[in-house]
């Protein structure tokens, strides 16, 4: 029997690895299996997915869908059936909704709680319960939910639901999916048109997911290339079965794991490169990375491509901001790949990336050096001077102790393939976290270097 203390942090170091060679096959993505579900469970009969991200993330979703009353199971791997509901009729939890880690799982419930008779407190770990949440109190409770948040508009927090909601039309003021997507959720159950104008584009499977399932939405693209968003309420969603493609923003370590590592050439299977997604590859390109799309195709409404990735001498470039939107979970792997270009890169536009899992500018920041690269931060971004080879501990402000990474998986991530291509290794202070969106990352990375 293990004696091991289930909360305690688990260590580990990860070591210089010869070439990755290989094809591996990332699980679903995040952002598209937390929609699966709960659209699922909002649709009157049976919605069949394969391909779901089992991460606790999404697991958090399922819960808390099942404590609103839906059925949500779990069918073979990946594979997992719901039978909704229907909008308009989720019932009151028993008690508080747990939202661990998951800052999507938390912004999109609020919103589908927002226009539901339901009263119900919405908790989290230590990371999720320093996080935002005014940023979707606003706008819901312009449509009617009232809201009582712990200091600074975090976890926990009650929600009061308004049944029927008011419609609203609303202009985002940060680049931000979970925010539009909290408010078209609260649309779906209030009568009239719930507009969202989107200034700056972001990630797009609300939409795509919502019409999927029946959904009366429109989107219209202005001169400037503003979207305006509208979703007819009190809708009826027809179930689907979804396939879900792989997640691009877990195939990100392992293209830059590749990129670094010296003789790599890996395959990475059926990965999901929808525009507002897809901004990593085309900046990896850019560095000089050879990247290329074999067998492009569409899985469960998004386009697909096979990933073939090689060993490539990486240079440091300037990241137009505009791309930020389509990338904003891969820059803690971007800086990785940065900090071992020849060539500085500069990145700026980026102060949503403070308010992730952890503060991820100043982490990366503090991580990358203690692993031997040099970087300077500033308001909105990094700027990093690669090394143009390998990192190299004992720097000055290296010291060789366990990267810190917040609770964040994806520095825990980004750091472990910092660790490929360093002299000694990199230590990182706690895998745990890696669990909440892609489980079988060490082992994938170790199948790769075997
Ligand atoms: O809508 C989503 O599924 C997500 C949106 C993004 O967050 P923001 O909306 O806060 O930018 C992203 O960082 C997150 O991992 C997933
Ligand atoms: C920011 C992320 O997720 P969330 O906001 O759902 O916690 C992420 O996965 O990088």
């Amino acid at each position: 029997m293990s004696h091991a203390d289930p909360t305690a942090k688990r260590p580990r170091r990860f070591l210089p690895a010869g070439p990755l060679k290989g094809r591996i096959r990332v699980p679903g993505d995040k952002s598209i299996s937390h929609r699966s579900i709960m659209l699922g469970a909002l649709a009157v009969g049976e919605t069949r997915v394969t391909g779901l991200l089992e991460g606790e993330d999404v697991l958090a979703t399922a819960a808390a869908m099942r404590a609103m009353g839906a059925t949500v199971e779990r069918t073979g791997e990946g594979a997992w059936s719901v039978h909704g509901v229907g909008v308009g009729a989720l019932l009151q939890p028993a008690g508080p909704l747990d939202m661990g880690n998951s800052g999507t799982s938390t912004r999109l419930l609020m919103g589908l709680v927002a226009s539901h008779p339901i009263t119900t407190s919405f908790v989290g770990d230590a990371s999720l319960s320093k996080r935002p949440m005014g940023r979707v109190i606003e706008p819901l409770s312009q449509m009617g939910a009232s809201f009582e948040p712990s200091e600074g508009g975090r976890l926990p927090l009650t929600v009061h639901g308004a049944c029927p909601a008011v419609p609203i039309s609303y202009r985002l003021p940060v680049a931000s999916a979970q925010v539009k997507s909290a408010i078209l959720l609260a649309g779906l159950n209030t009568p009239g048109i719930t507009t969202v104008i989107e200034p700056v584009p972001t990630r797009d499977h609300s939409e795509r997911m919502l019409r999927g399932f029946g959904a009366d939405l429109n989107v219209d693209i202005e001169a400037n290339g503003t979207r305006v968003i509208t979703i007819r309420g009190e809708a009826e969603l027809k179930p689907q079965t979804i396939d879900v493609p792989g997640d691009p923003s877990s195939a990100a370590f392992f293209l830059v794991a590749a990129l670094i590592t010296p003789g790599s050439e890996v395959v990475i299977e059926n990965v999901g490169l929808n525009p507002t997604r897809a901004g990593l590859v085309g900046v990896l390109r850019q560095m000089g990375g050879r990247i290329e799309e074999l067998n492009a195709r569409e899985v469960g409404g998004e386009p697909v491509a096979d990933l073939l990735v090689k060993h490539s001498a990486l240079k440091g470039i300037e990241v137009d901001p505009a791309v930020a939107p389509s990338m904003i979970d891969e820059f803690p792997a971007l800086f990785v790949a940065a900090a071992l270009a020849d060539g500085v890169t500069v990145t700026s536009g980026l102060d949503e990336l403070r308010v992730k899992e952890s503060d991820r500018l100043a982490v990366m920041a503090t991580a990358l050096t203690a692993a031997g690269a040099r970087i300077e931060e500033r308001e909105d971004g990094l700027v990093i001077t690669g090394t143009g080879g390998e990192l190299l501990p004992g720097t000055p402000k290296g010291n060789g102790e366990a990267i810190a990474t917040h609770l964040d998986h994806r520095i825990a991530m980004s750091m472990a393939i910092a660790g490929l291509a360093s002299r000694e290794g990199v230590e990182v202070d706690d895998t745990r976290p890696i669990a909440t969106s892609f489980p079988v990352f060490e082992a994938m990375l170790e199948r790769l270097s075997a």
